[in-house]
C-alpha cells in the first residue's frame, strides 16, 4: 500500500509472530490527517496485534512506525501518548473503586509522561494546576454525557459507559490520533449511537482516528475508507460498501464463520 503524504500515522512492513505463527506479516498502513479509517477483518486477522504495535505496547520484529513525521518504532506506549497517540482497548479496565472523575484524572498523561493526577496533586503543586485538571476532566465528562456519573465508582458502569470512560481518560492527554479498538462490542444500541456521535465530533474537531470494528453498519456510517486484514496481511482497501463485496473479502469472512 502506498504511504499517504503527510500521514499522521504510518506503518511500513510491520511483522510480528507468536510461537512461529505470523500474526502480522509485512503490513503497511497510513492514516491521513483528519481521516477516520476503518481496520476490519475476520477474527484472528491480526488487527489487535497491529494496534498493539502502533500504540507501542508490542515491538514489531520488523518494520517501521512513524507518528506525525517522527520514527517512533523504538518508543513505548507512554512516549507515544505524550506525542499525541491515544488508544482504547477492546475490554476497558477502569479502577473499579475509584470514582469516574478520579479515573479520568489518573488516566491522563502529560507530555513528560507524568500523570495529570500526579502533577495536580503532588505536594507543592499549585491549586491552579489542580483546578485546571479538574475543570478539564469535568468538561470531558460533559462532552461524553457522563457527568451524571461523575462521583459514582467505576464499578457501577455498564460496558458501553466503560468505553466512554476510557475515551475520557485518553482525551485528558489531548490526542491528535486515536486508535479505537471495537468501541461497539457489547454496547447497547442507544449508547452505541452516543459513542458514534462522539467519535464523529472528535473527528470533526480534527482528531484522526483508526477504528477496529466488527459492526459493519457502524464502519459504513463512520468511515469513508477501510483496510481489510486477513491472515496478518492487507487483503483489500477502499470504500466500505465496495470492499465488503469483493470476492476475496467475502471468502475471508466465510472462512472465519466456517
Ligand atoms: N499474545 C499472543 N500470544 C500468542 N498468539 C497471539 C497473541 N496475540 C495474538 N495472537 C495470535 O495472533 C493472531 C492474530 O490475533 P489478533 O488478536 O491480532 O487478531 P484480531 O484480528 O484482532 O482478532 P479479533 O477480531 O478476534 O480480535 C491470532 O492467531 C492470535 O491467536
Amino acid at each position: 500500500m502506498e504511504t499517504i503524504r503527510g500521514a499522521v500515522l504510518s506503518a511500513h512492513g510491520l511483522c510480528r509472530s507468536f510461537q512461529g505463527n505470523r500474526a502480522v506479516d509485512d503490513m503497511s498502513l497510513s492514516l491521513a490527517p483528519g481521516e477516520l479509517l476503518g481496520l476490519i477483518g475476520p477474527n484472528g486477522a491480526g488487527k489487535t496485534t497491529m494496534f498493539n504495535m502502533l500504540a507501542g505496547s508490542l515491538q514489531p520484529s520488523a518494520g517501521r512506525i512513524e507518528l506525525m513525521g517522527s520514527d517512533v518504532t523504538a518508543e513505548g506506549a507512554e512516549k507515544r501518548l505524550g506525542r499525541g497517540l491515544g488508544r482504547t482497548f477492546q475490554i476497558p479496565r477502569p479502577f473499579p473503586r475509584m470514582s469516574v472523575l478520579e479515573n479520568v484524572l489518573c488516566g491522563a498523561q502529560k507530555q513528560s509522561g507524568e500523570s495529570v493526577f500526579g502533577a495536580a496533586f503532588r505536594i507543592g503543586a499549585s491549586r491552579r494546576d489542580e483546578a485546571r485538571a479538574l475543570e478539564k476532566a469535568r468538561h470531558i465528562l460533559d462532552f461524553l454525557l457522563l457527568s451524571y456519573l461523575t462521583d459514582q465508582p467505576a464499578s457501577v458502569l455498564s460496558g458501553g459507559q466503560r468505553k466512554l470512560l476510557e475515551l475520557a481518560r485518553i482525551l485528558m492527554a489531548d490526542p491528535k490520533v486515536i486508535l479505537l479498538d471495537e468501541p461497539a462490542a457489547g454496547v447497547n444500541p442507544s449508547l452505541l449511537e452516543q459513542i458514534m456521535a462522539r467519535i464523529v465530533d472528535l473527528n470533526t474537531q480534527g482528531v484522526s482516528i483508526l477504528l477496529i470494528e466488527h459492526n459493519m453498519d457502524m464502519v459504513a456510517r463512520l468511515c469513508s475508507r477501510v483496510v481489510v486484514m486477513a491472515l496478518g496481511r492487507e487483503l483489500a482497501q477502499g470504500a466500505p460498501d465496495a470492499v465488503i463485496r469483493e470476492p476475496e473479502v467475502v471468502r475471508a469472512y466465510l472462512g472465519d464463520a466456517a
